[in-house]
């Protein structure tokens, strides 16, 4: 297959993450270049544009899609404008990278689905750039060596310094634990198929009604669990850490120590601020392999299956958060077309 010239862009969502994949696609990634940017708010959508010489600026998706410059898009909207993006891109054939969640819950997930398999062919991936991580990939590499012996279970700490103004409760599953729900599945390999969440006494530190932190257990298809503090108001920064406990040993990664220094009668590190600093290069290698795999006619990296088994997760830990108990989690047959 030969590969196509320069991949034109249309960045859909110009906020925090939109704008840093804008900067990504014209700064570091080859082979692509942003010729559209599409925000609601046109003010930003004009500043983020001018940022790229010759991008045009947008309001509306379907004018950016319908753009003779624009090959392949790249939905960086809030999670509940992503379906709407999603089936307009599969209208135009366009492959699209798809902001993690692919939906906030499973009938849309499942509606993304089902509009891919009628393409007949994958034209999305979804942003689980964890998959991408130097350190992930190490620990995924290590544990299919068998080395370690058989996945017991996994740990996982997710911290936010602090949510932004609309978060939820439920965005603490929907929106974040959505990344553990996707880790837990690629690195054990596993279905997840119930899940239950705990709800400490919440932070002072976090807004009113906002039940922060929760502790979410996933049991799984091959007898493991997997559990995730997700706390988004930590205070002191950004991390993310997982820890596989195996059979004859166990791996941790996330503990960030690029740096150790001793003075004045203590030792230490820094901590990243926030995800645009602690997965920078995973976000870069994530973009440039699928503009590589779009050009040479391809569709890699997590699937809008992945985006929807982990919707379908995500709604099971949201019903638990809200009713109590152990939630079973129901996913449709698999089709064909992923694997
Ligand atoms: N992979 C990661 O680590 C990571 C990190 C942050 C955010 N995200 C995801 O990226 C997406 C965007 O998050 P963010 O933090 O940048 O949000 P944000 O609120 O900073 O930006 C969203 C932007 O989208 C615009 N917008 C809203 N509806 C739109 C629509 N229908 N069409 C076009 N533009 C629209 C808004 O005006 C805003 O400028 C979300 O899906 C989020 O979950 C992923
Ligand atoms: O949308 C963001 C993003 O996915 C981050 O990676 C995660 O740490 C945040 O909790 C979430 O709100």
């Amino acid at each position: 297959m030969t590969e196509r010239a320069t991949l034109g862009v249309a960045v859909i969502g110009t906020g925090k993450m939109g704008a840093d994949h804008v900067r990504r696609i014209h700064e570091v990634v080859s082979g692509a270049r942003v010729s559209a940017v599409v925000d609601l708010d046109a003010e930003r959508a004009k500043q983020i544009a001018a940022r790229v010489e010759g991008c045009t600026a947008y309001t509306d998706p379907a004018s950016a899609m319908a753009a003779a410059d624009v090959d392949a898009v790249l939905i960086a909207s809030p999670g509940p404008a992503h379906e709407a993006a999603l089936l307009l891109a599969f209208e135009h054939d366009l492959p699209v990278l798809c902001e993690k969640p692919l939906t906030p819950d499973a009938a849309s997930a499942l509606r993304v689905v089902e509009a891919e398999q009628k393409l007949g062919h994958r034209r999305a991936q979804v942003g689980f750039m964890r998959r991408y991580d130097a350190e992930y990939m190490k620990l995924k590499s290590l544990l299919g060596t068998g080395q370690l012996g058989r996945p017991l279970m996994l740990h996982n700490r997710h911290r936010n310094a602090a949510s932004p103004p609309f978060f939820t409760s439920s965005m603490l599953i929907s929106d974040s634990v959505a990344h553990e729900t996707d880790v837990t599945r690629w690195l054990l390999g596993h279905e997840i198929t119930a899940v239950t969440v705990l709800r400490p006494t919440p932070t002072a530190n976090a807004p009113d009604d906002l039940q922060d932190p929760q502790f979410v257990v996933f049991e799984t298809d091959g007898g493991a669990l997997s559990d995730v503090e997700i706390f988004v108001n930590c205070g002191f920064g950004y991390q993310v850490q997982a820890e596989a406990v195996c059979e004859r040993g166990t791996a941790r990664i996330g503990d960030g120590h690029a740096m150790v220094t001793n003075m004045a009668g203590r030792w230490g590190g820094t901590i990243a601020q926030d995800f645009v600093e602690r997965f920078a290069d995973a976000y870069d290698r994530e973009v440039q392999a699928w503009v590589d795999a779009t050009r040479r006619g391809e569709v890699t990296g997590p699937s809008v299956w992945d985006g929807y088994a982990a919707a379908a997760v995500c709604e099971a830990g949201v019903r638990s958060l809200n009713e109590g108990g152990r939630v079973p989690v129901e996913l449709v047959e698999r089709p064909g077309l992923y694997g």
